[in-house]
Order: C-alpha cells, then sequence, then structure tokens
C-alpha cells in the first residue's frame, strides 16, 4: 500500500539527510508503529507519504514515495486526500473551519460525497469519539484534547484507505485515547486500512501495533515484528523494561500477557517493601501559593468551580482529569492572565533576602514581569512563546530576563544553569541558528520548557509537558523537576501521562468537571484507580509498585524470576 523506494529527505539550510536511502513497504490492513527518539524524523517519514514532506516543508526528498500506485512526486497532499488521512500533532494548525460539526464534514465536501452520506457520518463520528455535546462549539474555544479529537474524527469521516496520525493520542486523557485507538484498530480488522502512527507513548499502542517501525537516529530505518524490535532497542515502553528486567522471553506487550508472566516476580516481590519513588521530604514545606474559590465561567458556564488548592515548596504535583475537566483553566487562572470569574491566589513573598526578591501577591494584580518571577505557566501550545528568529536568540532572551546568564555564559552572582544547558539536557543537538519553526514539536516544547525553567519562578504550572517528549527526555524533566522542588519550589504538571506522573509527583490532584475529586499521595491516587494506574502498577497489583525502578531495586538484575 505504502513504499519507499531509496527515500532520502534533506531539508534545505542542513547537509545531514534526515532518512537515508530508506526502503519500506507497508502492507494493506497493517498498523505499523513509528517510533524514535525526538528530532530523528518521524514526522518527516509521515509527511512524505502524502506529499507534506517536501511539497509544503521545504527541502528535498530523493527516491520515490509511491501510495497505493501513486507516486507522491506527482500528486500533491490534495490530490493524495481521497487515499490519505492525516493527522498531523498540532490539531489547531490543521483546521480549516470554524466549528466541530464544519470540520468533521470538511474533508467529504472536499471529495464530494452525497449529503446524507455525509449526514450520517458526521453523526457516526460524533458519537463514536464522544463530541455530540460540542457539536455546535467554535473548535479554537475546545480544550486540547477536545481539539485533538475533532481533528482525528474529521480524518476518519473521509474513510481514508491509508491513515496517518503523527502522535494522535498526546493530548488525550487515558480513557479517550484507548478508545480512539480501539476505533482506529477496528478500521484495520473489519476494512483493511492501513495505518501508519507515530508515537512517544509507547506504553499506550504497542499492544496494537503488527510492525514497529524504528528510527536509530542515522537516517536510516528498521522495521520487524514489535518484540524483536522492542529487545534490542533503545526506546522501550515500562512494560518491555520490565520484561527485560525480569529476563521474560517473549518480551510481552500486553497488561494481560505480562501478568501471566509476572506471576513468579509477583511471588519474589511479596513481603518486600517497594522503595520510595522519589525522596519524601520530612516535613511538608511552606505554602507557596494559596488559591481560594476559583471559579472560571466561559460565558456562564462553568469549567473549574469553587476550587480551594495549595502548593507547598518543594512540592511536584500531577494535576489530572479527564479532556475537559477545567485543568487549563485552573492552572491560567492561578498564574493570573486567564480569565477568573471568582476567587484569590495570593503567592508569598520571596523570603530569601536575595536582592530584587519578588514581593508576592496576587499574580493577577502584579506587573507582567512581577508575576512572571512568581508564577511561571508553560502552555499547552508552547510555540505561542516562540517568536525571535533563532533557537539562540531566544535562549539569550530568557537568560537575560532572568538573569541567570549573557549569551549563554552564566553571569556573576546567579546560580542558576543558562537555557541552553537546560535544552541540552532536555533535546541535545540543536543547532543555535535554526529558527524555531523547524523544530520537531519535540525539540519546539523543550526548548520552550528551558526558556521557563530558566526563569525558575517560585511556583511553575507546565500545562501537559510530555506531549512530543521521548523517554530520555522526560526522565532529564523529572531530574530538573525534581531539582527545582528541591530548590524549594512548587510544581504543578498537568498531565495525562501516567507513566509521567507516577515517576515525577508526590502528590495527584484529580479534576472532574471543574471540582476536585482526589487529592493525595501519588502511590495512593494512581494505584487505586483503574485509568490512572500506570503500566508497572497493572501488572504486578495488588503490590504497590508504580515503576520498574522500584522492582530493580528490590531485584537488582531481575534475576529472581530465573
Ligand atoms: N521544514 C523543516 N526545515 C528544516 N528542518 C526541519 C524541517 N522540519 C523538520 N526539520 C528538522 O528535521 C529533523 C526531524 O524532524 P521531525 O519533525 O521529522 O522529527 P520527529 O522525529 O517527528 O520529532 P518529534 O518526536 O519531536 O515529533 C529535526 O531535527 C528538525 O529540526
Ligand atoms: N475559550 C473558551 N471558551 C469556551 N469554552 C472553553 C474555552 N476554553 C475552554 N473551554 C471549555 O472549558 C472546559 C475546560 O477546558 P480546559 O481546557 O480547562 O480543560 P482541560 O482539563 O485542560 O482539558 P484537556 O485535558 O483536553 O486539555 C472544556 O469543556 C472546554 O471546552
Amino acid at each position: 500500500m505504502i513504499t519507499f523506494d531509496r527515500v532520502s529527505v534533506v531539508y534545505d539550510g542542513t547537509d545531514e539527510p534526515v532518512l537515508r536511502d530508506v526502503n519500506l513497504s507497508v502492507d494493506e490492513g497493517e498498523l505499523c508503529l513509528v517510533v524514535g527518539h525526538t528530532g530523528v524524523g518521524k514526522s518527516t517519514l509521515l509527511g512524505a507519504v502524502n506529499g507534506l514532506v517536501p511539497h509544503f516543508t521545504g527541502g528535498t526528498l530523493y527516491g520515490t514515495v509511491t501510495v497505493d500506485g501513486r507516486d507522491t512526486a506527482d500528486h500533491p497532499p490534495r490530490e493524495l486526500a481521497d487515499v490519505v488521512g492525516v493527522v498531523g500533532q498540532d490539531p489547531l494548525n490543521g483546521f480549516v473551519t470554524d466549528t466541530v460539526e464544519e470540520e468533521l464534514a470538511y474533508a467529504m465536501e472536499q471529495l464530494a460525497i452525497s449529503p446524507t452520506v455525509m449526514r450520517k457520518r458526521v453523526e457516526e463520528t460524533l458519537d463514536l469519539l464522544g463530541l455530540a455535546d460540542l457539536r455546535h462549539r467554535a473548535l479554537h474555544e475546545l480544550s486540547g484534547g477536545q481539539q485533538q479529537r475533532v481533528a482525528i474524527g474529521s480524518v476518519l469521516t473521509a474513510h481514508p484507505r491509508v491513515l496517518v496520525l503523527d502522535e494522535p493520542t498526546s493530548a488525550l486523557d487515558p480513557t479517550a485515547a484507548e478508545e480512539v485507538l480501539a476505533a482506529v484498530t477496528r478500521l484495520v480488522h473489519d476494512l483493511g486500512v492501513t495505518v501508519l502512527l507515530a508515537e512517544h507513548r509507547l506504553e499506550r499502542v504497542v499492544q496494537y501495533a503488527d510492525r514497529v517501525i524504528h528510527l536509530p537516529g542515522n537516517g536510516r530505518v528498521v522495521s520487524g515484528a514489535p518484540s524483536e524490535i522492542f529487545t534490542a532497542s533503545s526506546i522501550a515502553p515500562p512494560i518491555v523494561e520490565l520484561g527485560r528486567a525480569a529476563g521474560w522471553s517473549p518480551l510481552p506487550l500486553s497488561v494481560r500477557d505480562a501478568r501471566r508472566a509476572a506471576r513468579p516476580l509477583r511471588t519474589a516481590l511479596e513481603g518486600a517493601a517497594p522503595p520510595p519513588v522519589r525522596a519524601v521530604p520530612d516535613a511538608p514545606g511552606a505554602t507557596l501559593l494559596g488559591a481560594r474559590g476559583i471559579t472560571v465561567a466561559y460565558r456562564g458556564v462553568p469549567a473549574v468551580r469553587e476550587v480551594d488548592l495549595d502548593l507547598r515548596a518543594g512540592e511536584v504535583t500531577a494535576l489530572m482529569g479527564r479532556n475537559g475537566s477545567g485543568k487549563s483553566s485552573l492552572l491560567w487562572a492561578l498564574q493570573g492572565s486567564g480569565p477568573r470569574a471568582a476567587g484569590t491566589v495570593r503567592v508569598g513573598r520571596d523570603e530569601s533576602g536575595a536582592p530584587g526578591a519578588a514581593k508576592g501577591g496576587d499574580p493577577k494584580k502584579l506587573s507582567a514581569a512581577e508575576a512572571r518571577r512568581l508564577v511561571g505557566l508553560v502552555p499547552q501550545t508552547p510555540t505561542d512563546l516562540l517568536y525571535l528568529e533563532s533557537v539562540k536568540q531566544e535562549l539569550d532572551q530568557a537568560d537575560i530576563e532572568s538573569g541567570t546568564g549573557t549569551g549563554g555564559k552564566a553571569a556573576a552572582g546567579t546560580t542558576g544553569p543558562s537555557a541552553r544547558a537546560i535544552l541540552d539536557r532536555l533535546a541535545p543537538g540543536i543547532d543555535g541558528a535554526t529558527h524555531p519553526r523547524d523544530l520537531s514539536e519535540g525539540q519546539k516544547l523543550a526548548l520552550v520548557l528551558a526558556i521557563q525553567l530558566a526563569a525558575a519562578p517560585r511556583v511553575l504550572l507546565l500545562d501537559e509537558p510530555t506531549r512530543g517528549l521521548d523517554y530520555r527526555a522526560k526522565t532529564q524533566l523529572i531530574a530538573m523537576v525534581d531539582e527545582l522542588a528541591a530548590g524549594g519550589r512548587s510544581v504543578v504538571v498537568s498531565t495525562h501521562d501516567v507513566e509521567f506522573a507516577a515517576r515525577a509527583a508526590d502528590r495527584v490532584v484529580v479534576l472532574a468537571e471543574g471540582d476536585i475529586v482526589a487529592d493525595g499521595p501519588t502511590t495512593e491516587v494512581i494505584v487505586a484507580s483503574p485509568v490512572f494506574a500506570p503500566q508497572v502498577a497493572k501488572i504486578l497489583a495488588p503490590l504497590p509498585y508504580l515503576t520498574v525502578d522500584q522492582v530493580t531495586a528490590v531485584l537488582p538484575g531481575g534475576e529472581a524470576d530465573a
């Protein structure tokens, strides 16, 4: 269905090809998972399938890509639209209409599908993706996850024979992600649709894959059966890491198979107490931010209802909850620039006595510069914060604003790492001359995180910060968040990434329809929940383990299973 014949892609201004002499053939009805570190070229590979690369991205494509017998060199994306449906990483970017219903119908209109068929498919898709209540809503007023669902739906309605999905579940809550993937799998099994799917959260998708296409980072592509590729690959979901540590062969890829394989492991672990995932401070830190009665409403409809929240020094809090439950609205209200229908926020003064220490107060009432030093927010669409011409300019600007360095060199009297140093930990090897627009999505996020982390505000709010980040970058992010917390800051991470929450947070707050419905230590809140439990917890339940590291700490080498 899809063939790559000696394909190389070189972007303008670079010498190194992103893809190098790639040969690949994907059969009809195959679901292929595309994996690789941030910036290795997954989106480039996917974009080549419908001709977005190079027709829209620039650069040069050597070799031949054919889809359903059509050469993408002679067929621009518009002429492939009846065969290939593409969902990109940034749904807002891809929208062409204004409302949910219009967007779901648009692709069909372009293909001149009859109105009666259109009606029927729109209704089916609204139900399939849980969008019925939102059908008349404006697209730009939807939450991130709601937008992502619409983007997926708008492609499904056209019934393409090939689906190209670039991180389709990155903004979805765990249940919605499962539903979307189940729907996609049904198309593969029942209608023989061919799917190419790039995803960093492998724990969500491995069990559905027929084949894995791995981009190891040298421009080449390795493809094979999932268990075969994951035996050796440098990227692996927790289930695979656990399987490797325990010496399971063949590697189980579904929780169900892993639970069977794990019987001896569970027996071996019984009686041993799992070490804590994170070092827990002896006493709770001082309250840095106190919010009371926070209410956010859009045209009279409440999205956050009278929320009270205290954020303490040294604490990393995961904010979780369904798509549309009010997480982003709450974060923006705390930060001060979002709407607030009622309630107060108070950030305490900086007691460190450092020159120019922040005064404290309600960030909404302070000057932008003052507020930024109290509360920082990395938004869900980080590119909103990038406006300069090169990565280097962005980093330098961040250092000047935060006083952490000048031009990348640490300035006298400052302690924090420069934005460049932070970026290199999250996504190594980005050329400073690159225009931020040309970065991969994961690289853009890493850049925005570096800018915000360099400012090291007392309270740092991260809205879905692991979208597009590979496991390596997430581990780095966890380490940096840890350092900030250890330095007396308070960090809140709004996330659907249960694996990240399990490793990064000591406290989990769950929102449902704008109310806090759970608030407690991570282990208590997420192990008890079928939705938020990470893979290791599911595999080893009822034992209270959350991460592979906890298991290996108890069983060095994992030989207990032998
Ligand atoms: N239009 C472009 N012009 C120049 N360079 C580009 C362009 N698009 C991507 N690149 C570069 O090509 C490389 C591969 O990018 P790509 O988006 O394919 O990576 P990716 O594997 O999808 O990353 P992520 O996991 O972050 O989505 C990156 O280093 C990126 O900076
Ligand atoms: N500008 C807006 N106008 C109208 N409604 C809005 C607006 N922004 C958000 N909403 C609605 O408010 C509710 C909460 O949205 P919010 O973005 O806070 O949710 P969220 O928990 O962050 O969701 P997600 O996990 O999908 O990012 C949603 O139902 C959303 O559709």
